[in-house]
């Protein structure tokens, strides 16, 4: 917990240049070893870092390699300013809700007083229509979502995106999205705020059968900053598979960090391990 705390504070510190680097480097450091240690017990054996029942999957750039489209369009936009879109001012974008992140692009890049929110979200959908419906899964996302549905593990979604652009993203992968017990959307009424509020992963956890479910048996898969943090304001345990060009020192609030969703080990969780790769 003193290492959550302490990357927590490093992980909010990080937006603001004052904190002392090597605190948390070492505390990176940390991480690396706890990211990979898995509990050894008496007799041995590896034990879980925690007994997860439920899974809570997050969309855009988690399962969906979706999070590009929003960055082709957003650079297109920066374009006309003569500006450029660069991964500190996506890191603080991904995750959120569309107005929320929408009122973020404008307001730190300085064109406000040209582009307001509403209107970048108006321009931006014109273009995201046309690519949604081409979303591919992410590497790893179908394998583990059918086999914890095949293992009678309970898994849901819960996302940013609002039905519109659900439905676009999704219009493909019909069939793997309905093994969700049920989809937590951003524009869902109980959802008041966005990521990082923990809004829709505790609106996500109440609606399992016999929710709401203890945050410390629920999984949270993530690829955000904002999500992880949404995640950790839940209680919950959090997977974080980043996109590589994202700094490394918003890895550091995750509980573990995956390059892909291939390399996840279920053993690890307590959960069902898989048959075809022995973890
Ligand atoms: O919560 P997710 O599914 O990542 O969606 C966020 C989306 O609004 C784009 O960043
Ligand atoms: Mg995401």
């Amino acid at each position: 917990m003193l290492l959550q705390t302490a990357s927590l504070v490093c992980f909010k510190a990080s937006l603001y240049p004052t904190v002392i680097p090597q605190i948390c480097v070492s505390l990176r450091r940390l991480r690396e070893i706890r990211n990979h240690a898995t509990m050894v017990g008496p007799s041995g054996s590896l034990s879980p870092r925690a007994s997860i029942t439920h899974v809570i999957f997050d969309m855009d750039g988690l399962l969906l390699d979706t999070e590009k489209f929003y960055t082709e369009v957003q650079e297109i936009i920066l374009a006309r300013f003569n500006k450029t879109f660069d991964w500190s001012l996506k890191a603080k974008m991904m995750g959120k809700k569309a107005i929320e992140a929408a009122k973020v692009f404008v307001e730190e890049t300085g064109i406000s007083d040209s582009l307001s929110a509403e209107q970048f979200l108006v321009e931006r959908e014109e273009m995201l229509k046309t690519l949604f419906p081409t979303s591919e899964l992410m590497p790893g996302a179908s394998r583990l979502i059918r086999h914890l549905h095949a293992k009678g593990v309970p898994i849901c979604l819960a996302t940013g995106t609002h039905r519109r652009h659900f439905e676009l993203k999704t219009q493909r992968h019909g069939e793997v999205f309905s093994l969700m017990h049920h989809i937590v959307l951003g524009d869902d009424p109980e959802v008041k705020q966005g990521k990082p509020s923990p809004d829709v992963f505790l609106t996500a956890a109440k609606r399992f059968e016999g929710g709401p479910i203890d945050p410390l048996q629920i999984l949270v898969f993530e690829d955000a900053p904002s999500g992880v943090l949404a995640a950790k304001n839940a209680g919950m345990h959090v997977v974080m598979v980043p996109d590589p060009r994202l700094d490394k020192s918003f890895n550091d609030t995750a509980d573990q960090v995956l390059n892909t969703l291939l390399d996840f080990n279920p053993a690890e969780w307590g959960l069902p391990p898989f048959e075809d790769s022995g973890n």
